[in-house]
């Protein structure tokens, strides 16, 4: 893929943020020169498939799509950098990416509309305003959104996610998508996991990140969060993921998922997530 299709934020002492405009995917945040994020060695940079690791944005739908590919079409479409990477005075680095609808999109989604993904990079932290608006006059669509984020991890059987306690989930490992409570207090993972917990506070901290630290999650308007990890056998179904890369992983997915966004003509939908290295 040609050079000018990757913008990067960077903030100096080895602090930066690269963003492929395939898909406005995240494919590295570096702090103090510290990967935080995974991108799997086989992943494909065709500029078709969507980009195994990082964070890629799904939407409109999360999951399985009778009108299109998996997890929707907007993270296999270029992005528009709509703002090139700007310096604030805080020393914070700023970029805004936009995508409107093409005769692509409307072939499996009639419907106009404008996303912005406003990034902000800072000292320790990646900040993520997300703006949907429906443009139209007279016809309201829904939607799902989902920020699809692969951490780097020494290890996941080490990690344990808070703030899951007491919600309620959907097990997609189960063909019936049965629902149950998370009796943990953190969570742990030791096998193929994915999971949609629904209604989950606006904080969850996951331990053993890259160093030993510790990533802060921050979200709003984002009522689920999707835990997901292939475990072995599932690896290897995936062409674009090692089969042994699974333990260096661990997604952790704020978004809105188990219930659509119904969004007004005329009126815009807002949401964010700040990750933070603890
Ligand atoms: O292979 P994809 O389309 O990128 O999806 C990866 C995973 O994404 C997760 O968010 C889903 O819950 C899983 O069911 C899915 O397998």
């Amino acid at each position: 893929m040609a050079a000018t299709s990757v913008v990067v934020l960077d903030r100096g002492n080895n602090t930066t943020c690269t963003i492929n405009l395939h898909g406005a995917t995240v494919v590295s945040w570096r702090v103090n020169n510290q990967e935080q994020l995974f991108v799997s060695k086989q992943a494909v940079f065709d500029g078709k498939k969507a980009i195994r690791g990082g964070i890629p944005f799904v939407f409109p739908q999360f999951g399985a799509w009778n009108y299109g590919p998996q997890h929707g079409f907007a993270r296999i479409v270029r992005w528009n950098l709509e703002k090139a990477p700007e310096r604030l005075q805080s020393g914070d680095v700023e970029a805004v990416f936009s995508l409107i609808d093409s005769d692509y999109t409307h072939s499996m989604w009639n419907y106009p509309f404008r996303l912005t993904y406003r990034l902000i990079l800072r000292e320790k932290e990646l900040h993520f305003n997300i703006g949907v608006y429906n443009p139209s006059k007279d016809l309201p669509f829904s939607f799902n959104l989902l920020l699809h984020t692969y951490f780097k991890v020494p290890d996941v059987r080490r990690c344990q996610i808070t703030g899951l306690y007491g919600t309620t989930f959907i097990d997609k490992t189960v063909v019936s998508n049965p629902m149950y409570q998370e009796g943990r207090e953190v969570v742990m993972i030791g096998e193929w996991t994915d999971r949609i917990y629904q209604n989950t506070p606006h904080e969850h901290v996951i331990s053993n990140v890259v160093s030993g630290r510790k990533m802060r999650i921050q979200k709003y308007n984002f009522p689920d969060t999707v835990v997901w990890n292939p475990w072995m056998e599932k690896a290897k179904e995936m062409a674009d993921f090692g089969d042994d890369e699974y333990p260096n992983m661990i997604c952790v997915e704020c978004g809105h998922v188990s219930s659509p966004v119904i969004l007004l003509p005329g009126t815009a939908f807002e949401a964010s997530q700040i990750l933070q290295v603890m």
